[in-house]
């Protein structure tokens, strides 16, 4: 059934490591081998081997309006035909800025780049020059990209292979990461207590989506706003992935709660590679070459991610966001459900366009609390779930995503999906 994909797995394995380009994507926790791709469009994506499949990872976020949507294809066309890159400024950038900034207000200036890691080393390394501080703080199980002081008690990959800090950062990098479990008011007021005056900025996932999907409980974030305010440390939403997700003025217009930078990603590209920190028109100008702080890029805010991005952006309606919500009652009571015929534990977290469930009574509040899902039902569910044509992001660690172009019917089938699926793992 999947014997394309082992093919090309067996030769892709031999000349890139573990055959992939992302270790999230390589199916380390779930399964013998990544199935390989043929094509996509709307919510299905279709293997090498034939197989079609119901799409919850949209590449990890970005899709939002599914896989080639016309509009979009249309627009990274339109823009490669004018060339693909000119190392100079063009018109869609300011129209991208601006846009990004009408929808995210407490972005007064922005700065694209190319990735999510790209934007939250930068944001941090602004942080850090413009505090004169030397300290940031994040959370265990959130993931910020692969920069070096944001590689410790990651989420993602990192926590799909086990690998709490990484080798190869260096003892005096690591040294500045101060880590607190996410929710937990008391921890981040002793960190607070002890280091307050160094720290530059607490980044955060304002929803959590690298440790499965974990909201902030109730008044977490206005918590962290005001001990950040108090302590004159910079809060950075690091919204690359519940930008344009969770609601669309993003997760801080959900919330309601203003940072002082936000990093993007993922959705702003509508697919091609892309990244973007802004803020305060007071910090953002100290970034060069308006500023002394220094942050480039040859491909930053290229034509063709600029035209997808814009493409994807501006079909996004409020009632968009609307159907997110109707799609994720939808499958949280069909998991819900389904779990409960069974006999078994479920916990289903959401934000948005954004739907993590646990193998566990739950609550899940943090990585400790994630951690309890059942990993090894979980293996043996994605496995059986892919043979009822569903594609789940490949890892207990990774959020599953929504996009325009589910239906109704497609929830209907998944939930059916799951309902075969547990029987075929619990015999029953
Ligand atoms: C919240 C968050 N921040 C940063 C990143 C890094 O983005 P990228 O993979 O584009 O470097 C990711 C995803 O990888 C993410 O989910
Ligand atoms: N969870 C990661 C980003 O959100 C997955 C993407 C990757 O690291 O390849």
């Amino acid at each position: 059934m999947y014997n394309k994909s082992k093919e090309l797995y067996d030769e892709a394995v031999k000349v890139m490591p573990g055959g992939v380009n992302s270790p999230a994507r390589a199916f380390k926790s779930v399964g013998d081998h990544p199935l390989f791709i043929d094509h996509a469009k709307g919510a299905r994506l279709y293997d090498v081997d034939g197989n079609e499949f119901i799409d919850y990872s949209l590449s990890f976020g970005p899709l939002i309006l599914g896989h080639a949507d016309d509009k979009v294809v249309k627009s990274v066309q339109d823009a490669a035909v004018k060339g693909t890159s000119f190392g100079a400024p063009t018109e869609l950038e300011t129209t991208m800025a601006e846009l990004v900034m009408e929808r995210v207000p407490s972005i007064e200036m922005v700065r694209m780049v190319s990735s999510g890691t790209e934007a939250t080393l930068a944001a941090l390394r602004l942080a850090r020059g413009y505090t004169g501080r030397s300290k940031i703080l994040k959370f265990e199980g959130c993931y910020h990209g692969h920069s070096d002081s944001l590689l410790i008690k990651a989420g993602s990959g990192v926590a799909t292979l086990g690998l709490p800090d990484s080798p190869g950062v260096p003892e005096g990098t690591a040294k500045n990461t101060i880590t607190v479990p996410y929710n937990d008011e008391a921890s981040l007021t002793e960190a607070f207590d002890k280091f307050g005056d160094d720290i530059a900025a607490v980044i955060m996932e304002p929803v959590a989506g690298n440790m499965g999907v974990v909201p902030p409980v109730e008044g977490y974030l206005q918590f962290v706003r005001d001990l950040t305010e108090k302590n004159n440390t910079l809060l950075i939403f690091d919204e690359v992935m519940t930008g344009f997700r969770v609601g669309y003025n993003s997760a801080q217009g959900y919330f309601g709660i203003t940072p002082d930078l936000t990093c993007l990603g993922k959705v702003i590209g509508g697919g091609l590679p892309v990244g973007a920190y802004g803020g305060k028109k007071e910090i953002m100008e100290r970034i060069a070459p308006s500023g002394d702080i220094y942050q480039a890029g040859t491909l930053s805010g290229n034509p063709l991610a600029m035209s997808t991005g814009l493409a994807t952006l501006s079909q996004l309606t409020e009632e968009s966001y609307d159907y997110f919500g109707k799609l994720a009652d939808q499958l949280e009571a069909g998991l819900k459900k389904v779990f409960a015929k069974h006999d078994q534990p479920i916990t289903v977290n959401r934000a948005g366009s954004m739907i993590g469930f646990f193998l566990t009574e739950g609550p899940v509040t943090d990585f400790d609390s994630a951690n309890t899902s059942d990993l090894e039902l979980f293996r043996a569910m994605y496995q059986a779930l892919l043979d009822e044509g569903v594609y789940l992001p490949p890892s207990q660690f990774e959020g599953m995503f929504l996009s325009t172009k589910h239906t109704e019917a497609d929830i209907e089938t998944t939930i059916n999906a799951f309902d075969k699926a547990l029987s075929k793992v619990t015999g029953k």
